[in-house]
């Protein structure tokens, strides 16, 4: 298969609005692709190479100046192993190495390949939202139901690997899927409560939980292998010895748990979430001993051989108690005073809590009403689409942001707003160095950056809006902080920024207590 197809569909892609016009162009596509290049198209369409993260930056692409092909020729196979050459090109001396693969891949593209190229090595075509009509898109060119689909990438984590089984082996492949211990599966989502009362009169049976404000993990382990992933599935097992330590104690033989880490004050307090996020990145001791990360577990996936997913919460959270015992995270079934548990929470410093239908199964991936979050503020994570030069005392620092919230559809973020309410002088100075790495193109205004970052907004609400292409505009809007944790894909969407609208107003929701 020739890159030149996967490139014309992918701007075919981009032109179209909506979601059945782009599951038809990707299906087609399947379709006529050969089984041995199915799995990297499907990855180069959704910008998220199989070899992870390839860590080529913009500017050294620019630099190459490689002249491009007059024809298309290159396929998609020999793209998807000069990827595997340069994800395997590390350590020292691998600098001019890795600019000759590139320089060498470079050149037999053309200049629109190039472009194509330059954004997926950049990762600034990785579409996450494209994921969802990806998944319809296989079904459709395998001729098996789209929940197949959805289940096998929900276990995987990996939809090239999902697409080729489902169009080699259909739905019996696809039933095949496992969960495997050391190959992560996205996390369940929780979708937001108005209040305590609503959620527990909503659900029945419930777990009433802390929600604590850390990093989601989720750890894997068989004997004494331990692996320690993101919410974003990224394996950060090297940054957090005192957490594999932990977990390679736990009396089992195999164990798939999925929690919150955090760090403590001396005091007990939880410290910010920045911090606690800044130990996935660093193995230096002395911060480790600062911070000092504790698991707080709120669910079994996997014990001992038996997969748990679709098992009851009730039932998953007796074999949580009997693996992980004082590691599990404060709560309780069937509380007889919920609301205790809310203000003990909030007042422990925490974010508020998660209400939890006891009979449901584990929805992998899914954000559903299975679970619901109750806090007392309003927050919307949205992209950074540019930020602004500041004045006065903020002259040479980028400050006003511009915000967007996620196309359902796969399209570019839509503009809802702009604040530099909330900035600290550390976010100032760290966004001022941070927004240029992004870069795409600035005026004397502005510098506007390709939509990676996502930014956690308090608001009071949001209004009609003639100004803003999505209709609506935030009401009051102040930074909270930064979510390294998540990407473009996991930020809401222009449909859930809408439908605040018309409900109540984030800003009016009950402050419990
Ligand atoms: N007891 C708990 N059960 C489940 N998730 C919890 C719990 N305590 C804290 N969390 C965290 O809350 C998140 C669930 O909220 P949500 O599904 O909205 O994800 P999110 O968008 O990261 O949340 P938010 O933006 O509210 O922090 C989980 O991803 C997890 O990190």
């Amino acid at each position: 298969m020739q890159l030149h197809d996967v490139v014309t569909t992918s701007a075919d892609l981009a032109r179209r609005r909506s979601r059945k016009a782009k599951t038809a162009v990707l299906s087609e596509l399947l379709s006529g692709a050969p089984a041995d290049e199915l799995a990297a198209a499907v990855a180069f369409l959704t910008g998220a190479p199989t070899q992870g993260r390839i860590g080529v930056g913009w500017r050294t692409l620019s630099e190459l100046r490689a002249v491009p092909a007059e024809a298309p020729r290159l396929t998609v196979s020999e793209v998807d192993s000069a990827l595997g050459e340069l994800a395997a090109t590390t350590g020292s001396g691998s600098v001019r190495l890795r600019s000759e693969l590139l320089r060498s891949l470079l050149s037999r593209a053309t200049a629109e390949e190039q472009d194509f190229l330059f954004r997926l090595l950049t990762g600034e075509l990785r579409q996450g939202a494209l994921e969802g009509v990806m998944v319809e898109a296989v079904a459709a060119a395998a001729g098996v139901p789209a929940e197949a689909v959805r289940r096998a990438f929900m276990l995987s984590g990996r939809l090239p690997d999902t697409a080729h089984a489902a169009m080699a082996g259909g739905t019996a492949a696809l039933a095949a899927f496992r969960i495997e211990v050391g190959r992560p599966l996205r996390p369940m989502l929780a979708s937001p409560a108005e209040s305590l009362a609503d959620a527990t009169a909503e659900l029945g049976s419930v777990s009433v939980e802390y929600k604590l404000d850390g990093a989601r993990i989720q750890v894997h382990r068989r004997g004494d292998e331990v692996h320690v992933y993101t919410r974003t599935l990224r394996e950060v097992t090297a940054h957090v010895a005192e957490l594999t330590d932990l977990v390679r104690g736990l009396p089992c033989e195999s164990v798939v748990l999925d929690g919150e880490t955090l760090a403590l004050t001396d005091d007990g307090r939880p410290r910010p979430f920045q911090e606690t996020m800044s130990r996935f990145g660093s193995t230096r001791e002395e911060q480790v001993r600062a911070l000092l990360l504790r698991p707080y577990f709120f669910d079994c996936l996997h014990l001992d051989g038996t997969d748990l997913l679709d098992a009851p919460l009730r039932e998953r959270q007796a074999k949580l108690r009997a693996v992980a015992g004082e590691h599990v995270i404060p709560g309780e079934q069937e509380p007889a005073d919920p609301d205790a548990i809310l203000v003990a929470s909030l007042e422990a410093g925490h974010e508020g809590v998660m209400v939890k239908d006891l009979d449901s199964p584990y929805a992998a991936g899914r954000r559903g009403r299975a679970w619901l979050k109750v806090k007392p503020v309003h927050t919307l994570d949205l992209v950074v689409l540019g930020a602004e030069w500041g004045h006065g005392r903020r002259h040479g620092y980028l400050s006003n942001l511009h915000l967007g919230a996620r196309d359902p559809n796969g399209g570019p973020p839509v503009m809802v707003g702009k604040t530099f309410k909330g900035l600290t002088d550390e976010l100032l100075d760290w966004q001022t160095a941070e927004l240029p790495r992004h870069e795409s193109h600035r005026d004397d205004q502005a510098v506007y950056v390709r939509p990676n970052l996502v930014v956690e907004i308090e608001l009071d609400g949001v209004q009609a809006s003639t100004r803003y292409p999505g209709g609506v505009a935030l009401r009051f809007a102040r930074v909270l902080r930064y979510r390294p944790d998540k990407d473009a894909a996991d930020a809401d969407t222009i449909d859930t920024v809408r439908a605040l609208l018309t409900g109540e107003r984030p800003g009016e929701q009950p402050r419990e207590p």
